[in-house]
């Protein structure tokens, strides 16, 4: 970061936070300050879904609910955007009718983003998108760590024959060596799967699991110390799949599972990582056609927040 003081959101005690333009937390563009710590950037893509689409619209539903967030984070005792420049950098535009072509320029604009010391917190769009932004950030890091938020394994082989969709990123990017095998996990799986083999193949690609009934079992700081043993120092991404959420928290996503993890496991469960060496996030399948009320919306506008307060505290905080 330069002397320049980091350009915050704007003040909703001067400018009410439902008038102007949404970007994220109201904070500036990328193209309005120098240059940015942590940026938030849009993946408007749901062509990899199999079951309900609208993930596309889950960027603008993001930015519109977290109007509401404010600038000091009490949990972590951060004010983040005060510490770093934060900034939205807006949408990346990929081709909705082309899936390799879509992830062939998330990949290159995620790296043009992340060339000088920016890191992006990405919001989703379909699962699909977290393979080329593993592929960005291992390009940059070396294979990552990845802690992996969500209902299901999405280490599935491929979907009527495709290798590309939102329910096989992480089983494409262990075979392209872009993960520390030995720092994978998956946090809150549950629900009916195809087969038993499911579980047995992302046993053989690296995977832990810490199912949803296991974090009620243990609790969260069991699940944190666990988690944190496994991930060491080393670069970690970490993404979150709304639908982590049980479904009375986020209704507004396409492939829906009951028995999922409360918004407040979630949050607590981030906040215990901090300190660690966070090199990337995303946020992904929020789809607000399905949502009431901005449940899921709020949800994941606060995840968001809490992964860009984690990269503003940085390693050691
Ligand atoms: N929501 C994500 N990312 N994947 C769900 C895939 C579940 C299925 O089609 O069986
Ligand atoms: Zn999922
Ligand atoms: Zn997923």
């Amino acid at each position: 970061m330069s002397e320049q003081r980091p350009v915050g959101p704007l003040d909703s005690s001067q400018i009410p936070r439902f008038a102007g333009f949404a970007t994220f937390a109201r904070l500036p563009r990328i193209d309005e300050v120098p240059s940015a710590d942590v940026a938030v950037v849009g993946v408007p893509f749901d062509s990899g879904v199999s079951y309900r689409p609208g993930a596309r619209f889950g960027p603008s539903a993001l930015r519109e609910a977290s109007r509401l967030l404010r600038p000091y984070h009490p949990g972590l005792d951060v004010s983040p955007f005060a510490e770093k420049q934060v900034v939205d950098a807006g949408d990346i535009a990929v081709n909705p009718f082309h899936i390799g072509e879509a992830i062939e320029k998330l990949q290159q604009e995620a790296e043009a983003l992340t060339a000088g010391e920016t890191k992006l917190v990405t919001v989703g769009g379909d699962h699909t998108i977290a393979l080329p932004l593993l592929r960005a950030a291992a390009k940059k890091h070396g294979p990552v760590a990845l802690l992996h938020f969500d209902a299901h394994l999405d280490t599935w082989d491929t979907y009527f024959g495709e290798p590309y969709t939102h329910g096989t990123p992480f089983r494409r990017a262990v075979e392209e060596g872009i993960l520390d095998t030995s720092a994978v996990s998956h946090v809150g799986t549950r629900g009916p799967l195809y087969g038993k083999r499911d579980l047995e193949e992302d046993r053989r690609l690296g995977f832990g699991i810490v199912t949803s009934g296991d974090v009620l079992r243990r609790g969260i700081d069991e699940t944190v110390d666990a988690l944190r043993q496994r991930i060491g120092d080393r670069p970690l991404y970490v993404s979150v799949d709304i639908d982590v959420l049980d479904p009375a928290h986020a209704p507004g996503t396409g492939t829906p599972e009951a028995g999922g993890m409360t918004s407040r496991e979630l949050l607590e469960i981030l906040r215990g990582l901090r300190g660690l060496n966070l090199v990337g996030a995303d946020v992904v399948e929020l789809a607000p056609a399905y949502d009431h009320a901005e449940i899921t919306a709020v949800a994941a506008s606060h995840v968001a927040y809490d992964l860009v307060s984690l990269l503003a505290l940085g390693r050691d905080a």
